[in-house]
């Protein structure tokens, strides 16, 4: 059974002469402990599709269901990090674990513990606006993970930080939901965040998204980002690039056309 599964799932937004259709249809399975990665011009639905998956938005048509059970629910991450600035680091991880109402005690010691993991511990008491960036990000990663999702939708969680800081992001979320066999869906801009993810990588057409092709990186697991030395991974890149080129050529004369 996939833990995600999508058919016929359409969005439009709007009505009348001004209906637009967003996404889809999309067909769409996501296997327990996979990792798939969604890339496609800018404006073909990816982010409706996400939010479509975390309960945010209603499919126009179709339907896109999750599998989780109560204590393994699904947890988001987005690129603006959605953390809270009045709440501590502490309180910003064990947020989801007081929803799901894990006593005190315990929430305090796994949040402490996944603050540990992503290098956070000395922080724990410091509010969000005394943190970098990355530093922000890794709490948001932290949150998510705190609760052991079952899935995990992240929206170009490392979009907003600097290229140094993201590839060390990227190791360390492919050990953590390689050791936690997470389900993963993952959008993305980057051919090379996809590749060094992902089992698949889906390629979406321009607007209205549909998944047009797919691709299987041949990196085993467990996987390290030592991949991006791999010589099939250029290649690979280059592929991807060219089922892409096309449709964000179509979305460049969508925009600049009237
Ligand atoms: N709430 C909304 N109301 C009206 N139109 C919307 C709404 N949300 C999204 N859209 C439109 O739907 C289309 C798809 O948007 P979406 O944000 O899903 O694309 P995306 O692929 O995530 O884009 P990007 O890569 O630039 O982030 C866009 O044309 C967008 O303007």
């Amino acid at each position: 059974m996939p833990k995600i599964r999508a058919s016929g799932l359409t969005r439009t937004f709007g009505r009348g002469s001004s209906r637009l259709t967003a996404l889809g249809p999309v067909e769409l399975d996501v296997e327990k402990g996979e990792f798939v990665c969604v890339v496609g011009p800018s404006g073909c639905g990816k982010s409706t599709l996400l939010r479509i998956a975390a309960g945010l938005l209603r499919p126009s048509e179709g339907e896109l269901e999750l599998r989780t059970d109560a204590r393994h629910p699904a947890a988001m991450i987005f690129q603006d990090y959605g953390i809270y600035d009045w709440k501590t680091v502490l309180a910003n991880v064990r947020f989801g674990l007081d929803i799901q109402r894990v006593p005190r005690k315990e929430a305090d010691d796994r949040a402490r513990s996944w603050l540990s993991r992503l290098g956070l511990a000395e922080f724990a008491g410091a509010y969000p606006a005394a943190l970098s960036g990355g530093m922000r990000q890794r709490v948001a990663i932290a949150r998510a993970l705190a609760v052991e999702p079952e899935i995990l939708l992240m929206d170009e969680p490392f979009a907003a930080l600097d290229a140094q800081l993201r590839t060390l992001l990227q190791d360390e979320l492919l050990a953590l939901t390689q050791s936690a066999s997470t389900t993963t869906l993952f959008i993305t801009h980057s051919l090379e965040e996809a590749l060094v993810l992902g089992d698949r990588v889906l390629v979406m057409s321009a607007r209205p998204g549909r998944i047009i092709a797919e691709r299987r990186p041949p990196f085993g697991r467990p996987r390290t980002g030592d991949v991006r030395s791999d010589p099939r991974f250029t290649t690979l890149k280059d592929e991807l690039w060219e089922l892409l080129r096309d449709e964000v050529r179509q979305e460049v004369r969508e925009v600049t056309v009237p």
